[in-house]
């Protein structure tokens, strides 16, 4: 690889500033507010706002789709400031990877100097590292300037098949630079070639390579499965020396998968600089992964069989503000309120002061099932109840109408058997969404799962009128299905204050909460009914 050499420009004596030949301002020149003082400049500091910092250290790409740019918008979307010292140039497109040039291993050194000499880092990621030379200038920096984590991407061929580091770094790796390493996130071709070629074609094998990993010595150790054939999901499995953990996302359909591993990487990085937990960090970043992935599946740029994605994707959809991404909790279902228009009809009280009302008692989310509202009336009504729903932190979601849940950008929606089935919905609103299914048996259950559901509602478990023709499934068709489900499961139909607490103390696998209209909707008081109901949970729960 050939060395790249400063330009004549670059090494040009720099012009003096214009400034110098200005007359002098009549005025007094504007006065920087830059402390002089050490303890000046401390005070400063101290009241400075924090801004979480990760240098990526990595090698550049002219596609702008992975490497230093793809970190640098990765750790910018996640609210992370990124500095960037530069490993190599690449010449590269969506076709493949044309040229390499590797900067020289003291330049790398003197670019880490400056940045850590200087600024306070929180986590440093790497990325290409095209020799052994530059690993040993990083580790020998790293014990100079020690930063909280560090997160290694052992980028080592990219994604077209062109190699972005020799075998001699193999070694070095795996000496040096893993047993420093907070986590190393592998993809599976990656693991592969730091075993010594070993063939990883299961998840067991993909547990086994996370192991061996671990054994080189990084805290933690990802495997990306993204690239296992004959598979519907992503799953990666994630290691802490002592636990397995499957992590399972959608395979977006998309040839934009370019600079997914650097994303990936750069991700965890900016939250473990936030303050996240190791775990939480890489499920903040695969989901943030698969996102942007959907939200570019349709994008084009340039001819090649792998283009870029768009990391700042939310700035653009309206329908994907991350401030309105609610991150699925299965706790959640705990105590989950579903609105009736005829009940409040019969009550006096509008949409939104019943959702106001089951809030305040203690409702853990909320579904609007406005089967007989006109749609615009439903529409406004559901931009307030999100509006309610957002500042109580509480999801709120939409029964049957994907319309008007993309209209208003609610958390998710809930269907049945004879709505739109559930990977549709999935296509419609992305996966940033919740999605509910309702089920009656262990397989409807595993096709909710394998649709990309996030829970399934089974019911109902005692008689109701609520809902017309509702099959009574009683207690044992609620822990049928419950035994069955991947996902969790919220109880539904009759259920009141009388027989709640039964329903939980059945201590169900996967049940996680009650679902409830008449018991809190065609009543007086909503917010007494519901802070009644949910201590009667509690209660139930503190027993089983
Ligand atoms: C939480 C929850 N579970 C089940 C249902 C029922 O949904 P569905 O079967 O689509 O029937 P309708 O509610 O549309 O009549 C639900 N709404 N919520
Ligand atoms: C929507 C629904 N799905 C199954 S039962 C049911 C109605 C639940 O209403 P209630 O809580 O009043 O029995
Ligand atoms: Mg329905």
């Amino acid at each position: 690889m050939a060395s790249v050499q400063p330009s004549a420009a670059a090494l040009a004596p720099q012009r003096p500033s214009t400034a110098a030949t200005l007359p002098s301002p009549s005025i007094s020149p504007r006065v920087f507010p830059f402390p002089r003082t050490r303890a000046r400049r401390l005070e400063v500091a101290a009241r400075a706002m924090p801004w979480p910092h990760v240098l990526t250290v990595a090698g550049s790409d002219s596609g702008a789709g992975a490497g230093i740019q793809a970190d640098i918008k990765a750790c910018a979307a996640l609210g992370a400031y990124c500095s960037s010292v530069i490993t190599a140039v690449t010449a590269q497109n969506t076709v493949g990877v044309q040229g390499v040039h590797a900067v020289p291993e003291d330049f790398v050194g003197e670019q880490i100097r400056s940045v850590l000499s200087d600024m306070s880092v929180d986590v440093v990621k790497t990325g290409m590292l095209p020799s052994a030379g530059i690993v040993k200038v990083l580790c020998g920096s790293l014990r100079k300037f020690p930063v909280k984590a560090l997160v290694v991407d052992p980028v080592m061929v990219s994604t077209s098949g062109d190699t972005l580091s020799g075998p001699s770094t193999l070694t070095i790796y795996r000496d040096e630079l893993f047993p420093m390493a907070d986590i190393v996130t592998p993809n599976v071709k990656e693991a592969s070639k730091l075993l010594g070629d070993v063939s990883l074609q299961t998840i067991s094998d993909m547990r086994d390579a996370a192991e061996c990993i671990h054994k080189l010595g990084p805290k933690h150790v990802l495997v990306k499965g993204g690239d296992m054939p004959n598979s519907s999901e992503a799953i990666d499995v994630f290691f802490d020396g002592k636990e397995f953990i499957e992590l399972r996302g959608l395979r977006i359909k998309t040839r934009n998968t370019h600079g997914t591993g650097c994303t990936l990487a750069s991700c965890v990085a900016a939250e473990l600089a936030k303050g996240a937990t190791m775990l939480h960090a890489v499920q903040v970043a695969k989901k943030f992964v698969e996102s942007a992935l959907y939200h570019s599946k349709d994008l084009v740029i340039g001819n090649g069989p792998q283009g870029p994605f768009d990391h700042l994707f939310s700035l653009k959809s309206p329908l994907y503000k991350m401030g309105s991404l609610h991150k699925f909790n299965p706790n959640d279902l705990f105590l989950y309120a579903v609105t009736d228009p005829g009940m409040n009809k019969k009550w006096g009280r509008s949409i939104k002061d019943a959702v106001k009302a089951a809030i305040e008692g203690g409702a853990t989310i909320v579904q609007l099932r406005e089967k007989d509202t006109g749609t615009r009336e439903f529409l406004e009504a559901a931009k307030a109840c999100v509006d309610i729903c957002r500042s109580s932190g509480v999801p709120l979601l939409i029964n049957d109408r994907i319309d008007v849940a993309l209209a208003c950008n609610a958390d998710g929606v809930h269907v049945g058997q004879t709505d739109m089935p559930a990977w549709e919905v999935r296509e419609l609103l992305g996966p940033g969404k919740i999605i509910g299914v309702s089920c009656k048996t262990p397989a409807q259950a595993e096709q909710a799962w394998k649709d990309g559901a996030d829970y399934i509602g089974c019911g109902g478990v005692f008689p109701t009128t609520t809902k017309a023709n509702n099959p009574t499934l009683g207690f044992e068709g609620l822990r049928t299905v419950c035994s069955a489900s991947k996902l969790p499961v919220v109880a539904i139909g009759g259920i009141n204050a009388g027989n709640a607490g039964s329903v939980m103390e059945l201590g169900l696998p996967n049940l996680k909460g009650v679902a409830v209209v008449s018991a809190l909707f065609d009543r007086e008081c909503v917010t007494t009914e519901t802070r009644s109901l949910r201590s009667i949970l509690m209660n139930a729960c503190s027993k089983s």
